[in-house]
């Protein structure tokens, strides 16, 4: 018998493979080329659209009847306006797919991102450049992919081109694959090796919060940089936390590289978006970590497209949940985020 969504697994690594390649492709052609430079946004709108586009035509080819709650829609390449991006993205695909496909199709398969997501039935969701600010500087980004069945992420998967197979190891190369399926543990194998062999992850094992490494966002206006330092403080820690974009936290924390990851809202109007946590929220806990929002509620991922009754997020190894849940309680008591 095959294993609970073993053929859900290979196709969603298939297809995460293949827009990471969108990515790295993009990012080479473009990002590098002296006529553009870092702040010009096209190649990540270049790169966004293409890898949308190429995850949906290989889910609706597999798996015809599910729905995707993604994060692009084709509006932007439609008409007279769109052209010259539209052309750029059609080629794109065509050479990620191997095989040309008309514009009206790869538009049709962005737009197949559109679903509102809910609690009843399956349906994906999918990050197709998570971190787009940590692409346009050559850092970390991810494409994130996730299968919700019933309200719950059930598997998930995260490409990571730029983060190091291991962190001790550095220079024996980057690009990591991370997958989990609920029950079935979290593994990493090499990003862009076909039949690359898997490892199991694991969260540390970590106790003393004093020893813990915290990561968190880059951007101090997705996560408060000031309630983390204190967060840390209150927790013992010394050491600097560890800045970086994207899904790649959940990774790190999934994989020992970190102990702590902190998403602290910043303003209350913020609701986070499915795809930018459901992949790496079953990889982390699948590793044997933990993850609530700051009020320890578990993250609620049958609610639409948004995460719209938890507020930011918390992801820690086992051994160190308790007392990181209780510094940023202490923390956050009695200061609210701003409206705006
Ligand atoms: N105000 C606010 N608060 C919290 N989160 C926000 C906010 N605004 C945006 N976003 C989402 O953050 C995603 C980027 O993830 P990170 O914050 O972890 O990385 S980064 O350091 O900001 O690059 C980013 O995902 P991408 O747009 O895919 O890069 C956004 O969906
Ligand atoms: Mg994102």
């Amino acid at each position: 018998m095959p294993a609970y969504l073993e053929k859900e697994r290979a196709v969603a690594i298939e297809a995460v493979e293949r827009a990471a390649r969108v990515c790295t492709a993009v990012f080479q052609r473009l990002v590098t080329d002296e006529t553009l430079t870092k702040k010009d946004k096209s190649p990540v709108t270049v790169a966004d659209f293409g890898a949308q586009a190429v995850v949906n035509a290989i889910l609706e080819r597999h798996f015809p009847d599910d729905p995707v709650v993604g994060e692009e829609d084709s509006r932007d390449l439609q008409g007279d306006g769109g052209r010259a991006l539209r052309e750029k993205v059609v080629e794109l695909v065509g050479s990620a797919l191997d095989r040309p496909m008309a514009a009206d199709e790869v538009l049709r398969a962005i737009d197949r991102g559109q679903h509102a997501g809910g609690p009843a039935g399956r349906h994906w969701t999918l990050d197709p450049i998570d971190g787009t600010k940590g692409f346009l500087r050559g850092e970390q980004f991810a494409v994130c992919l996730a299968l919700v069945v019933d309200g719950k992420v059930r598997l998930g998967v995260v490409g990571c081109p730029n983060l190091p197979y291991d962190m001790s190891r550095p220079a024996e190369g980057r690009g990591v694959l991370a997958v989990a399926v609920e029950g079935q543990g979290a593994f990493q194998r090499r990003l862009g090796a076909s039949d690359a062999a898997e490892q199991r992850i694991r969260a540390s094992g970590v106790a003393d919060p004093r020893d813990a490494a915290v990561c968190e966002s880059v951007e101090a206006g997705h996560s408060s940089h000031s309630d983390s330092a204190q967060i840390a403080q209150l927790l013992g820690i010394s050491k600097q936390p560890v800045r970086m974009d994207s899904q790649c936290k959940y990774v790190a924390v999934a994989r020992g590289d970190a102990d702590i990851y902190l998403r602290l809202p910043v303003s209350s109007s913020y609701a986070e978006k499915i795809w930018d946590h459901a992949a790496g929220n079953i990889i982390v806990r699948e590793a044997g970590g933990c993850v609530a929002d700051v009020s320890g509620r578990p993250l609620d991922f049958s609610l639409g497209r948004t995460l719209s009754q938890n507020a930011g997020v918390i992801a820690t190894s086992a051994g160190v949940f308790d007392a990181t849940m209780a510094a940023v309680q202490q923390t956050l008591a009695g200061k609210a985020p701003s409206a705006s």
